[in-house]
């Protein structure tokens, strides 16, 4: 009993070990050289940048003009402010989208609804096919072809030696990109407070600089769960892959409040990082995503 009990927790440790920022930090001191758990070759990306880009930039434009009644006082500034997206509506286009919500009569779809509409498929959180793996992803309606955008992983990004130490601690949701920057994904406890926290510092006026709802059950962009998804096993092969995205300066200012990411220090400039999933293979209605928790690629 005891010697099973040992194994089980000898499996977990070593699971886990890569994640917990000062075993990382012991190892990193012994071995004098960067550790990763990620091959310091890496891969290629699965798709391009370029490519990444777009598919945010379909489904934000198209979560934007749905929360449209939402948007007034982002509206009111627009001479004002370079809204790069807004801009390509005409005038006529604005005031007639502006009466419609005035009066009720626009459709408003949920997040998810947006989703199927824009990309052709929807992901939501449920109890894993894994015995005691807890919440997984699943693609829950639609379907999703190879080389997808189809999920991303919210959370504060820390840069190398940025206070990490009490958020890691027993926190299974921090992610290490290939130069080491972290990912803390976990929505309870003090990493929520801490990314409320920045978020609040970093709006803009009527701007939200990020999206905090992935705190929630209902975030208002529905890629935003990718924190939730399980590690392949034997009997499941990774369906998807981690891949790095830095968000460029041009990136429409009013859209990035469906950015499930912020820094955790803003003195330092430099570019959002953000992780998204793609599709490995084709993965159809009902399937769960799996990917391999120890590769990401740039
Ligand atoms: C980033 S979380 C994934 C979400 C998690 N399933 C949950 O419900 O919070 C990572 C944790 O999920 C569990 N997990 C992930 N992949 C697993 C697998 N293949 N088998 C068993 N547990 C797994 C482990 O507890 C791991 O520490």
């Amino acid at each position: 009993m005891g010697w099973v009990l040992l194994r089980a927790l000898r499996r977990r440790w070593a699971a886990y070990k890569y994640r917990f920022v000062p075993w990382l930090a012991l190892n990193l001191r012994r071995q004098g050289r960067t550790l990763r758990y990620v091959p310091e070759s890496s891969q290629d990306k699965i798709i391009s940048d370029e490519d990444v880009f777009e598919t945010l930039l379909k489904t934000f434009k198209a979560l934007f003009l749905n929360d449209f009644s939402r948007q007034a006082d982002i509206l009111a500034l627009l001479p004002e402010v370079k809204c790069q997206y807004l801009e390509l509506l005409t005038w006529e286009q604005k005031w007639s989208k502006v009466t419609s919500c005035n009066h009720g009569s626009q459709q408003v779809f949920s997040p998810e609804e947006v989703l199927l509409n824009t990309l052709g498929f929807t992901v939501g959180r449920d109890q894993s096919s894994l015995v005691s793996a807890g919440t997984g992803v699943f693609v829950t309606k639609g379907f999703v072809p190879k080389g997808t955008v189809v999920s991303m992983y919210p959370g504060t990004v820390y840069r190398k030696h940025e206070p990490i130490f009490f958020q890691s601690l027993g926190n299974p949701f921090i992610f290490r990109c290939i130069d080491g920057i972290l990912i803390d994904g976990n929505d309870k406890g003090l990493s929520r407070s801490v990314y409320r926290s920045c978020r609040r510092r970093d709006q803009l006026g009527p701007f939200q600089m990020s999206d905090e709802s992935w705190l929630t059950a209902a975030p208002q962009n529905p890629l935003a769960v990718g924190q939730y998804v399980n590690n392949c096993s034997h009997e499941k092969a990774a369906n998807v892959c981690y891949q790095e995205f830095d968000v460029p300066e041009h990136f429409p200012i009013e859209l990035k409040q469906y950015l499930p990411n912020i820094v955790y220090n803003h003195d330092i400039e430099s570019h959002l990082r953000c992780v998204v999933l793609v599709t490995l293979r084709d993965i159809k209605q009902g399937e769960e995503l799996f990917s391999n928790y120890y590769t990401v690629v740039r």
